[in-house]
């Protein structure tokens, strides 16, 4: 899918929930601040997966926690309104510009079908080398989100997610993402999504998805 349509489909979501619909223009300084956003969240991401894996002396965890809090106090007056906001909202870069979900790399995208790769770094550990089994349900969630949303569709809510963990889904490796549109009826669509550490399944799920009645938030 282009950014243009992506766009498009973002704004129509965002006009049928109420909210004025979320333009390129809304972000400040065009491509240089594009890429520039984008750099901040791969640059959080990794800052997280660091955090995660070191093991810090004091000095440098008091250290840490001044700089943190600096920025917190310098965003602290800048926050505006949700539909206003960059993060989580950029739906032309793969990470939509936000660091809760990993970064979904799609290389393949239509109407109904999405499948590309995915990276759960050291941050989103549960143990022994697994994913924390409710980063995989969000990852679903945002795949499947996106496709459901995609394409001129009316803007959708999950109804019910459900996840099936069929091996353990390994922190550090790059793996493969795939989801597709099963059915739909009426307001509800059905999607899938799997992934997959080479030839292993890892886990698989089964999405519904609800379309909004006008002014439903
Ligand atoms: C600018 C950027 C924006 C980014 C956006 C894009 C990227 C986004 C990426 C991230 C994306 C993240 C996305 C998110 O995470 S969305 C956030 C998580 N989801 C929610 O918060 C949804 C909360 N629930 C609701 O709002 C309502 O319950 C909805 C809207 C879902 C339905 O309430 P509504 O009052 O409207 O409809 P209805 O109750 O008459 O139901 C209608 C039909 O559906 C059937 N049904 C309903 N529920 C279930 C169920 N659990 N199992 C089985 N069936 C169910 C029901 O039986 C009926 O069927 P039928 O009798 O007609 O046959």
């Amino acid at each position: 899918m282009t950014a243009e349509r992506a766009e498009a489909s973002v704004a129509k979501v965002l006009s049928d929930t109420g909210e004025r619909p979320w333009r390129s223009s809304d972000l400040h300084g065009g491509d240089e601040y594009s890429a520039t956003y984008e750099d901040l969240t791969h640059a959080l991401g990794d800052f997280l997966d660091r955090l995660a894996e070191a093991r810090p002396d004091t000095e440098l965890i008091e250290s840490m926690t001044e700089s943190l809090a600096g920025w917190a106090r310098e965003l602290g007056p800048l926050a505006v309104r949700e539909r206003d906001r960059v993060f989580g909202r950029r739906t032309d870069l793969a990470s939509r510009g936000q660091t809760m979900s990993p970064t979904i790399e799609l290389a393949e995208i239509s109407d109904d079908s999405a499948s590309g790769t995915v990276y759960f770094g050291s941050y989103f550990l549960g143990g022994n080398g697994a994913v924390h089994g409710g980063a995989i349900p969000l990852m679903f969630d945002e795949i499947l989100g996106r496709l459901a949303n995609a394409s001129g569709r009316p803007p959708q809510r999950t109804a019910y997610l459900h996840t099936d963990y069929r091996s353990i889904t390994p922190v550090g490796r790059t793996l493969g993402v795939r989801a597709w549109l099963c059915s739909e009826d009426g307001r509800k669509r059905i999607l899938r999504a799997t992934i997959h550490d080479g030839e292993t399944l890892c886990a698989e799920a089964e999405g519904l998805f609800v379309a909004l009645k006008p002014g439903q938030p």
